[in-house]
């Protein structure tokens, strides 16, 4: 019996083209300016630091860093300082109303449904903690942030090894059999399930595809917690 329910946002409770098209062009384009004038922020600086030891460069050399950073979203880099910072940026986005969080519908009436039914739900996300009670606080289905009981991102782990959902396992306190996780990516699944979790596949766009371990639906509305 599912008693807690983990998912993934870009491209399962949010469309990719919402995180590849308004909120990636948005911190690039942004980033920079916003580093240059809060880097004696501590969060600010201690993400640098970390972007310079991944990457090698002189922890001073802010303008590098800073080409590193653009780098790594062009090429979508789930690298965890870079996600802290797009995070702070998006903030500014978020309360300028520049933007609210895209959800599919489906996807909010069922997290209601959950939440009406008692089941715990969480969030497992590569952008930060920071940034996922931005999405759901400020989205177009409203402030969702009293739905979820609990929020996830890489500091916990890789999405696409075991290990992290182990953690996730152990922080939710549950057996993993008693926990459900959704996910657009078969790797992210393949590791939930080898965790012991059980796992549906949202395929949003394209061909529905069959898979012998994981549910596979297209959207939220008939996803089974048996
Ligand atoms: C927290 S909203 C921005 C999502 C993001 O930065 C990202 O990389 C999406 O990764 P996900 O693990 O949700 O597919
Ligand atoms: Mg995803």
């Amino acid at each position: 019996m599912i008693k807690a329910i983990v998912t993934d946002i870009e491209g399962t409770t949010s469309s990719i083209h919402f995180v590849h098209e308004v909120l990636f062009p948005y911190a690039a384009k942004h980033l920079p300016t916003f580093i240059r004038e809060n880097r004696s922020i501590p969060a600010v600086d201690d993400a640098l630091q970390e972007v310079a030891r991944i990457s090698k460069l002189a922890t001073d050399d802010t303008e590098a860093l800073i080409t590193q950073l653009l780098q790594w979203i062009a090429s979508d880099q789930k690298v965890t300082p870079l996600k802290a910072l797009q995070g702070l940026v998006w903030e500014q986005g978020y309360r300028n109303g520049d933007y609210k969080a895209h959800i599919y519908p489906d996807a909010l009436a069922t997290l209601h449904k959950w939440h009406q039914q008692g089941l715990a739900l969480y969030v497992y996300s590569s952008g930060s903690v920071y940034a996922q009670k931005l999405f759901f606080g400020f989205n177009e289905g409203g402030d969702l942030t009293t739905l979820f009981q609990g929020y996830f991102d890489t500091v916990t782990g890789p999405k696409r090894e075991a290990n992290s959902y182990q953690k996730i396992q152990q922080a939710l306190d549950l057996p993993a059999e008693e926990i459900l996780f959704l996910s657009d990516i078969v790797e992210e699944l393949d590791a939930a399930a080898e965790a012991g979790m059980h796992t549906a596949w949202l395929q949003r766009e394209g061909d529905m595809l069959q898979h012998p371990r994981h549910q596979c639906l297209d959207t939220f509305t008939d996803i089974a917690l048996d």
